[in-house]
């Protein structure tokens, strides 16, 4: 996978306007800054990008577009103004259909095979909130850029799940061991400005512009590195957390199939999903 990703590492014709790359998936954008050669990725699925079937498949073509479009980088952003990601669709792990289940976790794994193994750099302006799964996206990235006044964090414990090994790892990739094994036991959100102080996130900015523009800035400090060398530098890094994913993915599936059906999982997360809708009606 990673060799034909390689072959796409010839710099692209730098024009000087922005095109939209794609519009046939409904719940991402690809958004290509000719000036810069910058693909913008952007999640929107109201009212906070859940992360369902669908939009997880979206978000795994727009990659494999900016993939195969010779961009220099891709920014992760969202199209709500507050929310960057809530994470998991919990309405796809309650009660769920036996076969789309299925589809549904192989999609995240897709999507996170992707991401943290693309070949291109990656940032995320995380334009809003980012718990569990948003916050994968997140981590997954290279480089960081959060607004004022959100929380970003792995909060599975306080739901009564377990973040999967992969999670574990990407988070880890981030933050130091200690500090790591503490906040995914605590299920601990940071805001903006403790995410900062623990190396979480990377820098803050102001609006969801200046976030994209600090984003771009990061990858173009790239501009002057051998890409080849530069994604062969990347992929060595991550190849132990991919290989791991990628040689054990049908277990990883089955293992969650298998929790997720626990009676006391499914009771935990009726009761978070009605705690939710109790916030939404005070
Ligand atoms: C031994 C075991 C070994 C290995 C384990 C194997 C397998 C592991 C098994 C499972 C692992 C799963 C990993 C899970 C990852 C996840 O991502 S779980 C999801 C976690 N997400 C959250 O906890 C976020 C919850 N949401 C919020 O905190 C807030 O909604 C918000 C801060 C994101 C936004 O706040 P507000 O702007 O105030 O918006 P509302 O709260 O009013 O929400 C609007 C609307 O959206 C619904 N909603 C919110 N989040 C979700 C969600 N994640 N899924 C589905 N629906 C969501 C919310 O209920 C409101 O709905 P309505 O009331 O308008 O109908």
């Amino acid at each position: 996978m990673m060799r034909s990703k390689l072959m796409n590492l010839v710099p692209r014709a730098v024009a000087t306007t922005s095109r939209q790359m794609s519009t046939a998936t409904k719940l991402t954008t690809v958004q290509v800054d000719d000036k810069t050669g910058i693909a913008t990725l952007t999640m929107n699925r109201p009212p906070v990008n859940g992360l369902n079937l669908e939009l997880l498949r979206d978000i795994h073509q727009s990659i494999e577009e900016i993939e195969g479009n010779k961009s220099r980088g891709l920014i992760l952003t969202s199209s709500n103004p507050t929310i960057f990601s809530a994470g998991l669709d919990i309405f796809e792990m309650y009660k769920p259909d036996k076969e789309r289940i299925r589809a549904f976790w192989t999609a995240l794994q897709d999507v996170w095979l992707a991401l943290y193994g693309s070949s291109v750099p990656t940032a995320a302006a995380i334009n809003g909130h980012s718990p569990a799964g948003g916050c994968l996206l997140a981590t997954s990235c290279e480089y960081r850029v959060m607004l004022p006044k959100y929380t970003i964090g792995l909060n599975e414990t306080k739901l009564g799940i377990v973040a999967p090994k992969w999670f574990m790892s990407t988070f880890e990739s981030v933050l130091p061991r200690r500090l790591a094994e503490r906040a995914l036991n605590q299920g601990r959100m940071f805001t903006t400005e403790e995410a900062l102080a623990v190396g979480l996130v990377d820098e803050v900015a102001n609006s969801k512009e200046e976030a994209i523009a600090k984003c771009a800035q990061f990858i173009g400090t790239f501009a002057k590195v051998n890409p080849l060398a530069r994604a062969l530098t990347k992929q060595q890094l991550r190849a132990e957390e991919l290989k791991q994913l990628e040689d054990e993915r049908v277990q990883d599936l089955e293992k969650f199939i298998f929790f997720v059906n626990q009676p006391a999982v499914q009771k935990g997360l009726g009761i978070y999903l009605e705690s939710l809708k109790k916030k939404a009606t005070k």
